[in-house]
C-alpha cells in the first residue's frame, strides 16, 4: 500500500509508518491552507486534512496521510496546550484523530501567544535546533517517557480507524 504523507518532518513520516505499518509512505511537501502555526482545534484539524487531500492528489498513492500541530486553549483545562491532529483519505472516505495534549510551560505559552511559532519557541528556549523534528514537545515535556514521534502514532492509527477496521 502506497501512503502520501502531506510533508517532509521525519518525524511525521515515521510516525505514519508505524500506525501504518502495510504501507510505503511518501514524503510530499503540501500547502497546510491555514497559517505555520494553527490555532484552535478547527484549524488544525482543517490543516491536517488539507494536507490529507493535497499528498494523496499529487501521486498515485492508496491513501493520503496528513498531520498537523497546533496550539489551543482547553475547556475545562488552564492554559495552553500543543494539540495534535491526523487525517488519512483514500479520495472518498476519510477519518481525523488526535493524539495527546499537552500543557505548553508558561514561558513558552506566553510567547506563542504573542504570534510566535511553537518548534522555533522551543529550539530557542531549549537551545536546540529543529526539536520539532526529533522528540519534539512532547519528548521534553514528558521527560522524555513519550516523543513526537510515538504521540503522532496516536493521532494517526485513531484517523486511519476507518481504513483498517470493519468496526465502523
Ligand atoms: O514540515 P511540517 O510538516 O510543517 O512540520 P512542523 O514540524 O512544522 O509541524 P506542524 O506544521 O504540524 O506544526 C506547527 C508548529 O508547531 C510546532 N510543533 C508542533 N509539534 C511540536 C513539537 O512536538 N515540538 C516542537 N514544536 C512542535 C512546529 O514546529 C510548528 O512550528
Ligand atoms: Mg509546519
Amino acid at each position: 500500500m502506497r501512503v502520501a504523507v502531506g510533508s517532509e518532518n521525519p518525524v511525521k513520516v515515521a510516525a505514519t509508518e508505524r500506525a501504518l505499518p502495510d504501507a510505503v509512505a511518501e514524503p510530499i511537501e503540501v500547502a497546510s491552507g491555514v497559517p505555520e502555526q494553527p490555532r484552535g482545534r478547527e484549524q488544525t484539524i482543517t490543516g491536517a486534512r488539507n494536507r490529507a487531500e493535497a499528498a494523496l492528489a499529487a501521486i498515485d498513492a492508496d491513501l493520503g496521510v496528513g498531520i498537523e500541530g497546533g496550539v489551543a486553549r482547553i475547556e475545562g483545562a488552564d492554559g495552553l496546550f500543543l494539540i495534535m491532529w491526523a487525517a488519512v483519505t483514500d479520495g472518498e472516505r476519510g477519518g481525523v484523530g488526535g493524539g495527546p495534549s499537552l500543557r505548553l510551560p508558561e514561558a513558552v505559552a506566553a510567547r506563542v501567544a504573542a504570534g510566535d511559532e511553537l518548534g522555533p519557541v522551543m529550539d530557542d528556549l531549549l537551545d536546540t535546533e529543529g526539536v520539532a523534528e526529533r522528540e519534539g514537545a512532547a519528548g521534553v515535556l514528558t521527560g522524555e517517557r513519550i516523543d513526537r514521534e510515538s504521540a503522532l502514532v496516536h493521532a494517526v492509527a485513531s484517523a486511519a480507524g476507518p481504513f483498517v477496521t470493519e468496526q465502523y
